[in-house]
């Protein structure tokens, strides 16, 4: 196959992973002992700790600085099948602005890039 000028790429902003401050206490009291079964960029990923209606939240650690953290894996059909989109993207906006000690603190949302091929 040829990729030329014809061909562009489109990203999909529905793959998405939020890492939070990890609301747990076993996520802290695991800390020395983490589980740890994969990698996503810069977080040690472990045992899924939770699950919700649009995602599975996972235990998982800053590999730099050791803080645990929650990482939370979108399901993105459950997502576009319940229309649910704008309203992630309006939630992450907001939790990005607070900053509140009774709040869980959202540390970043990761876009999962990947591409489909338009000819
Ligand atoms: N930051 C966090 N720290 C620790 N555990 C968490 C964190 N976020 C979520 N969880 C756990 O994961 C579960 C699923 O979370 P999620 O946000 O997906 O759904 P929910 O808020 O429980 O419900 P819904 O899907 O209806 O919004 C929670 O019930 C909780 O047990």
């Amino acid at each position: 196959m040829m990729f030329g000028p014809s061909f562009m790429f489109k990203f999909d902003p529905l793959d998405v992973i939020k890492i939070s401050s990890c609301a747990r206490m076993e996520c802290w009291t695991g800390m020395n002992q983490p589980k740890i079964k994969g990698r996503v960029g810069k977080y040690q990923v472990g045992r899924t700790i939770g699950e919700g209606t649009f995602a599975k939240v996972k235990f998982a650690r800053n590999s730099k600085t050791g803080e645990p953290v929650a990482l939370k894996i979108l399901d993105k059909d459950k997502v576009l099948k319940h229309k649910m989109a704008e309203q992630i993207k309006q939630e992450i906006a907001t939790m990005k602005l607070i900053k509140h000690p009774n709040v869980i603190r959202l540390h970043e949302a990761l876009v999962i890039i990947r591409y489909i091929i338009i000819t």
